[in-house]
């Protein structure tokens, strides 16, 4: 295959329809257990063949980045260019549609996205194992958006069981316009250090959308209660989803602020939607 002229990858939104924390580990890293799930809404990264490295951000979050000096898409390049031994020539374009610090893992998306189109652009000989490495190394929810398929996601986030089927169901992502820092919210748990970690379970199968709310009922967010301390607003939000027509199941993602609604089907999530906007918040029925 010959390395093409310009690659782009479609970086979707991470939503944690469940996490577990099962323990503090003695390197500070928490050991989880997640079912998680790609939305349709993402951030876009573009990548040309180029002499250097340099990175433009657009989109409707792009401002909110202009400071960063080390964009994790730019750390994504050089630990790729480094691991192959060359220089990190490519010109890349990153569309932020998602908003930033918001527990759907748009920055570790746009870095497994760098990661996907690089090996692209660059007809890179680098092994899916090497990849995953990589992507750890840039943060703990790289791996499992590496692939952006449904996933039954343990450990520090490097143990990913595939799952193969899932029913149909329509989410709704909404936002508060507020940060929350992923480091904080691991914080304010302040799980206890567990010496002897437990393995992973099996990933659960679900045949109906009623057996995976019935699951995701009894497998919520450890995370939600200490995010919800940090910015109290996220109780409104789920009680604003909780309230729509159709909704079967309000909760936050990852560290939050962003939370989520599951429906039976699209036109409910979208009737959710234009029935909760309101000034300052981000939404999304994907
Ligand atoms: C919580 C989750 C759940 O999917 O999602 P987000 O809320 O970030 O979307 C992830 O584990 C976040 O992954 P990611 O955002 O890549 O985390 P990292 O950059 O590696 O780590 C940020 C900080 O989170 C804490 N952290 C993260 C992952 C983990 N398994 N244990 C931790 O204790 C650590 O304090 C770390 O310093
Ligand atoms: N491309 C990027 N997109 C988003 N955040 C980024 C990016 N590059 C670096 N960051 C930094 O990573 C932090 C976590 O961002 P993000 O992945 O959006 O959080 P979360 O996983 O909680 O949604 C942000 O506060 C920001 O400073």
């Amino acid at each position: 295959m010959n390395a093409a002229a310009s690659v782009e990858e479609f970086a979707p939104a991470k939503v944690n329809l469940s996490l577990k924390v099962l323990g503090r580990r003695s390197d500070g890293y928490h050991q989880l257990e997640s079912l998680v799930v790609f939305a349709r809404a993402g951030d876009r990264l573009t990548a040309h063949a180029a002499a250097d490295l340099s990175l433009d951000i657009s989109g409707a979050f792009g401002a909110m980045l202009a400071g960063e000096g080390d964009n994790l898409v730019l750390r994504a390049g050089r630990l790729l260019a480094s691991e192959l031994g060359r220089e990190a020539g490519a010109h890349l374009l990153l569309e932020k549609n998602l908003p930033v610090a918001s527990g759907i893992g748009g920055g570790s998306a746009d870095a497994a996205a760098t990661l996907r189109a690089l090996k692209r652009l660059w007809d890179a000989d680098v092994s899916e194992e090497q990849l995953a490495a990589l992507a750890l190394s840039l943060g703990a929810d790289v791996p499992v958006c590496l692939d952006a398929r449904p996933a039954f996601m343990h450990g520090r986030g490097e143990q990913i069981a595939r799952l193969e089927a899932l029913p149909h169901f329509a989410l709704l992502l909404v936002n508060p316009g507020v940060e929350v820092s992923t480091a904080c919210v691991f914080k304010t748990l302040a799980a206890p250090i567990v010496a002897e970690l437990p393995t992973a379970s099996e990933a659960p199968r679900f045949s109906t959308l009623d057996a995976l709310i019935g699951w995701l009922e009894a497998n919520g967010n450890d995370l939600e209660g200490p995010a919800r301390e940090i910015a109290p607003v996220i109780g409104e939000v789920i009680a604003a989803i909780g309230a729509t027509r159709g909704c079967r199941l309000a909760r936050m993602s990852g560290s939050g602020a962003t939370c989520f609604g599951i429906y039976a089907s699209e036109d409910e999530a979208r009737g959710a939607a234009d029935a909760i906007a309101r000034p300052g918040w981000w939404l999304a029925a994907a």
